[in-house]
């Protein structure tokens, strides 16, 4: 086996080498299967597009279960150590417990690297079945932040020292009388800082700018939450005019237009703005933009929320489009250049071991990977095989079940297709 080199950022650029060496994190329940499938389809994906002269290096690293058996810990300081060496990794999903255990180690990857955007394309492959009359009218990208928030797991349980410890402080020292049932509350505290929306946005915008996205929603609950959710919008449209300047048209300008010069002069500098190619940056409350990309998906493009409204909104869109088996992504630290490509969805542990779930939200999360190290080629390829093998309808029981005259394929098959379609 040659051995391989690592890849370099140099000025918050990716420099690939021919034979990049990329750390990869199996995954617990269905991941293994995925993985097994994906990495064949990378690996002849890169050979058909390159001819032979690139070739990836896989380098498992530790996380989860299988961590645990070899190592005893659940994600050893090793694996954290060789990712951010290695700048770019890929991983299966990792299993969370549920109200009590360890914390996500998601979770605390993203955090551990500072990857602080989330970022979750959202698109339609024609064929695929979709709840919604016109699924091609959904295509969004989401920047979900991915430090903060009440997602990131600063919580205390009910009854413990720190609990009670903070309910006291609320309770006596801030005379806060609005916890209901102060003697049975766990507590959760939700920070959302300045600093971490900038960054965030930023990112939002600036990838809007170079993949021509004519708008970006910023989705809040600010209404409830003034001064975190409230704050994230107000800083999001602070940032959009101080560093975008005439790039970008925000609905802040909008509001000032209006109150000066009423409603005809607002509309008109938001149509001259559109017309002259600018952004428009607006901005939804949480619960109604839930029903807005069902009625009217085609006026969203770019998405920037924050960590908990994310989760909820990708998992959301992903069904418009076919559902979580196809759904990718991507935590990313534009700064440093850190990257870690993931699936939207978790270790579906029923289907654990038998070869049978969707493989693409993995495939197409390595297609960003290899798009992201400036491989478009390979990632082009594997797109197309993608869609004429949904169009050939061969495809895994879960778009199976759903579309008329298709053949079940296994987690496997369903690789060895789109090798076949390459
Ligand atoms: N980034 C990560 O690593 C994530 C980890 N998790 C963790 O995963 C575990 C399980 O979470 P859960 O809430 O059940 O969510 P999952 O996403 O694991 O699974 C829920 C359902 O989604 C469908 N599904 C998931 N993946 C696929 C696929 N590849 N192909 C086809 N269908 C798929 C299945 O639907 P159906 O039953 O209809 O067939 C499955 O039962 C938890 O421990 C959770 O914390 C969750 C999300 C992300
Ligand atoms: O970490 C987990 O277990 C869940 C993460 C998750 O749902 C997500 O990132 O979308
Ligand atoms: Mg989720």
């Amino acid at each position: 086996m040659t051995v391989g080199e690592k890849i370099k950022v140099i000025d918050g650029k990716v420099a690939t080498p021919n034979n990049p060496v990329i750390p990869f994190i199996e995954g617990d329940g269905i991941g293994p299967d995925i993985w097994r499938a994906s990495e064949r389809v990378f690996n002849e994906a890169v050979k058909k597009a390159y001819k032979g002269s690139r070739q990836i290096q896989w380098k498992e690293v530790l996380a989860g279960e299988k961590a645990f058996d070899q190592t005893g810990e659940w994600l050893p300081q090793k694996t954290l150590d060789e990712i951010e060496e290695y700048f770019i990794a890929i991983k299966g999903p990792l299993t969370t417990p549920i109200g009590g255990g360890f914390r996500s180690l998601n979770v605390a990857l993203r955090q551990e690297l500072d990857l602080y955007v989330c970022l979750r394309p959202v698109r339609y492959f024609e064929g695929v079945p979709s709840p919604v009359k016109r699924p091609e009218l959904t295509d969004m990208v989401i920047f979900r932040e991915n430090t903060e928030d009440i997602y990131a797991g600063i919580e205390f349980e009910k009854d413990s020292k720190e609990a009670k410890q903070i309910i006291e402080f609320l309770t006596n020292t801030m005379g806060i009388d609005k916890i209901r049932f102060p003697e049975s509350s766990g507590i959760g505290i939700k920070p959302i800082s300045k600093e971490g929306t900038d960054r965030l946005v930023r990112a939002a915008i600036e990838y809007a700018i170079k993949e021509n996205r004519p708008t970006v929603t910023l989705v809040h609950k600010g209404n409830i939450m003034k001064y975190t959710e409230g704050a994230f919008k107000q800083w999001g449209y602070e940032l959009a005019e101080k560093e975008f300047g005439d790039k970008v048209f925000t609905w802040n300008q909008y509001d000032r237009i209006k109150e000066t010069e009423g409603s005809a002069a607002a509309n008109k500098a938001q149509d001259e703005a559109e017309k002259a190619g600018k952004i428009v940056v607006k901005d939804v409350i949480a619960d109604i933009f839930l029903q807005q990309i069902l009625t009217r998906p085609d006026e969203f493009d770019v998405v920037a929320t924050m960590n908990l409204n994310g989760d909820y909104i990708s998992d959301a869109l992903a069904a418009q489009v076919g559902g979580i088996g196809i759904a990718p992504g991507a935590n990313i630290n534009y700064d440093t250049g850190h990257a870690i490509f993931e699936a939207t969805h978790g270790t579906a542990p029923k289907y654990a071991g038998q070869d049978k779930v969707n493989p693409s939200s993995v495939i197409l999360s390595g297609t960003l990977m290899l798009e992201h190290i400036g491989w478009k080629e390979a990632a082009d390829l594997i797109v197309k095989a993608l869609e004429k093998t949904i169009s050939d309808k061969t495809v895994t029981y879960d778009f199976a079940r759903l579309m008329d005259g298709a053949t079940e394929v296994s987690c496997s098959g369903f690789a060895d297709l789109l090798i076949n379609n390459l």
